[in-house]
Order: structure tokens, then C-alpha cells, then sequence
């Protein structure tokens, strides 16, 4: 029984938290491609200054612009709680979607494939092996690639996307790297869609692929759009996700290039690593372990929307924060928060298959 299972059992709901480096750590600097970790002004300058002027910040003014966008991002996160509930209850009491079937999953919105192959991991025999023959060939280590929604499912969902997009109705983003994404959350997405999603088709699929990294007690997610277009984002920097296991799915529209590239494991010196691109294509996800390093190339052309869902396992990341690497330091969040738990899991936790 998995720790999610075992809390609806007594009737309540495990309280997830934050680690409190999320106000301090992977700070991303747009204009020198780098993430920074800020505690204070002696301590950045100690950690950063050379290397920032390498990368062209020169002048004081230029490492003022820096500090200033700090401080200004310390601040957003430090509010986003509160924020972030704000624009969620705003949104349900005055947006009007387009289409309110796509906020609830239905095996019609699923490909055949995708199905079949959570048929074969549900199923008492299965196994890595078995899985494999099910599953394209791995484009880069440990990514695998499946279809996962049907074309007019991906097009549904991007009219809806769109049609928020052009409403009053405010809007937070996803990350400091994605400046042009939708926050599933905050749009009434998870219990009726993400959620059953992550608990029904795809905890099956990472039970098998990735046991070793928490893909066999994902117990949160957070989920988002990412959009990219000629005259906005065209590409995202080299990063890992605040996940266990990311599961990407191009939604559309038309595009050229935009590849995704996967270094190694975010352990590994960037100098050692080389990279395999991956090409997106419509209506088929791929999935990766949150830690593999990765990043998008620029479109040439059109606009590219995916679907990504970082996963999260509490037994995992309990034990250490991805983005500081430490035990965590858990401070109180909203809904899934950062997907950390207060108890580890009992012993008698199991990741067997529920
Ligand atoms: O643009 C993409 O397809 C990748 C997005 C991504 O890696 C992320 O948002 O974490
Ligand atoms: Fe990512």
C-alpha cells in the first residue's frame, strides 16, 4: 500500500511542505544563463563575482541589475503561498472555460498505446523487460518515449490554454526560466485531471522504469505549460527538474527544431558530460528522471506547447532536496507544496504495484 493509499484510509490527506531553499537556491540569472544560490551580499560576491564577470557583467551597474533581480525574485517566491492561492480563487470564481471537459480525465483523451502499456504494468507478471518491447526505442538513457493523448485531445487543451491565456484572469508562471507557461494548479487541473493521470496510468509505468529514484512512491506532482514562440521564449537553458520523474508531452501546435538535450545525471561535471538530442513530436511524451540534465534548442519556426509534470516521491526527497542538496528544511506550503512530508514513510511501506 503506498503512503497516499495508507493516509485516505484513516481519512486525511498528507501535508506536503517546502524546503526552505527554495528561497535561496537555483536563483536563475536570464541574462548570464546561471543559477545562483544568494544568502547574502558577502556571500554572492564571494561565490559569484568572477564568475559573473566573466560571463560579461563588467560594470557596477551591471552587478546592481543582478542584485536587484535577486532581491526582486526572493521576494516573489517568498510571497508566492499567499499569491498563488490569490490568483487560484480568482480564477475559479471568474474564469469561464472554453471547454470544462478537458479539467477531467477520460480514457478517450489516451492513446491505445498508452493504455496497453499501463494494462501490461498493472498486470502481476510485469516487468522491465516485458515493458521495454512495449515502449519506442530509448532516445537517450533511461528517456523513455510513448504516445500518450490523442491529436484532438492535445488540440482541445491548447484551445482552453489559449482562451485563458486571453482572459483577464491572472496568471502566474511556472519558473523563473519559463516566461511564457500556465500553472496547471492554479487553473483547477489536478484533482480531476493530473492527479488520476499520475495515481492510474503513469505510477504503473515509473514503478517499473525507475525504482531507484522514486518512481515507485510518487505521492505529488506539479504541473505545467510551457509555450515558446518566435516573438517570446524560443528555448530553455540547461537545467535538472525539482522532480523524481518528469514526464513531457508535446501538445502542438506546428514548430521546427526546439530538441530537447539530455546531458548526464546533475552529479556528473558538466566538462564530462556529452549530449543526445531529442525530438519532440505531437502527442507522444517523454519520460526522464528529474535529475538528468536537460534543456530545449531554440524553434525556427511556429510555436511549440508541451505538457510537463515533474513527479515527486516524499520517501525519496524527504531524505534530501534535489535543489540544495540537504536534508531538507521543511517550511509550510500550499496543496502539494514541493512534495516533502513530514514522516518518513512507515516501514511496512511497500512500492509494490497497489
Ligand atoms: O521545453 C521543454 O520541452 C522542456 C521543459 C522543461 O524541461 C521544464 O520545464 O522543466
Ligand atoms: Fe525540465
Amino acid at each position: 500500500m503506498s503512503c497516499e493509499d495508507m493516509a485516505a484510509e484513516v481519512g486525511r490527506k498528507p501535508q506536503f511542505y517546502m524546503c526552505s531553499c527554495f528561497t535561496t537556491n537555483n536563483i536563475f540569472l536570464d541574462d548570464y544563463k546561471l543559477h545562483v544560490r544568494f544568502v547574502s551580499e558577502h556571500q554572492f560576491r564571494l561565490d559569484y563575482q568572477t564568475q559573473l564577470t566573466r560571463l560579461g557583467c563588467v560594470t557596477d551597474q551591471q552587478y546592481e541589475e543582478v542584485l536587484d533581480k535577486i532581491h526582486k525574485e526572493v521576494d516573489r517566491r517568498r510571497q508566492l503561498c499567499v499569491v498563488s492561492a490569490d490568483r487560484a480563487a480568482v480564477i475559479q470564481r471568474t474564469y469561464r472555460p472554453l471547454h470544462p471537459h478537458v479539467y477531467h480525465l477520460q480514457e478517450a483523451f489516451l492513446t491505445p498505446q498508452l493504455k496497453q502499456i499501463v494494462e501490461y504494468c498493472r498486470s502481476s507478471s510485469a516487468d522491465k523487460e516485458g515493458l521495454m518491447e512495449l515502449l519506442e526505442e530509448e532516445p537517450a538513457p533511461r528517456v523513455y518515449r510513448f504516445p500518450v493523448f490523442q491529436k484532438s485531445f492535445c488540440e482541445e487543451l491548447m484551445e482552453e490554454l489559449e482562451h485563458f491565456e486571453q482572459s483577464s484572469a491572472p496568471k502566474g508562471r511556472p519558473n523563473t526560466m519559463n516566461h511564457y507557461g500556465i500553472l496547471l494548479n492554479e487553473l483547477g487541473f489536478d484533482e480531476g485531471f493530473i492527479t488520476p493521470l499520475r495515481e492510474h496510468y503513469l505510477h504503473p509505468v515509473t514503478s517499473l522504469l525507475y525504482p531507484d529514484c522514486g518512481g515507485c512512491c510518487l505521492d505529488s506532482h506539479k504541473a505545467f505549460v510551457v509555450k515558446y514562440d518566435m516573438n517570446e521564449d524560443l528555448d530553455l537553458s540547461y537545467h535538472y527538474d525539482n522532480a523524481e520523474v518528469t514526464l513531457n508531452v508535446s501538445l502542438g501546435k506546428e514548430f521546427t527544431d526546439g530538441n530537447l538535450y539530455f546531458g548526464d545525471m546533475r552529479q556528473v561535471p558538466v566538462c564530462e558530460t556529452e549530449c543526445t538530442e531529442v525530438e519532440h513530436k505531437v502527442t507522444e511524451g517523454l519520460l526522464h528522471r528529474g535529475q538528468h540534465m536537460h534543456g530545449a534548442l531554440p524553434i525556427s519556426f511556429g510555436q511549440r506547447w508541451n505538457i510537463i509534470i515533474w513527479m515527486r516521491a516524499s520517501q525519496e526527497r524527504n531524505k534530501l532536496c534535489p535543489m540544495c542538496n540537504k536534508s531538507p528544511c521543511l517550511v509550510e506550503g500550499d496543496g502539494f507544496a514541493d512534495g516533502f512530508t513530514k514522516h518518513e514513510a512507515p516501514l511496512n511501506t511497500s512500492c509494490a504495484l497497489a
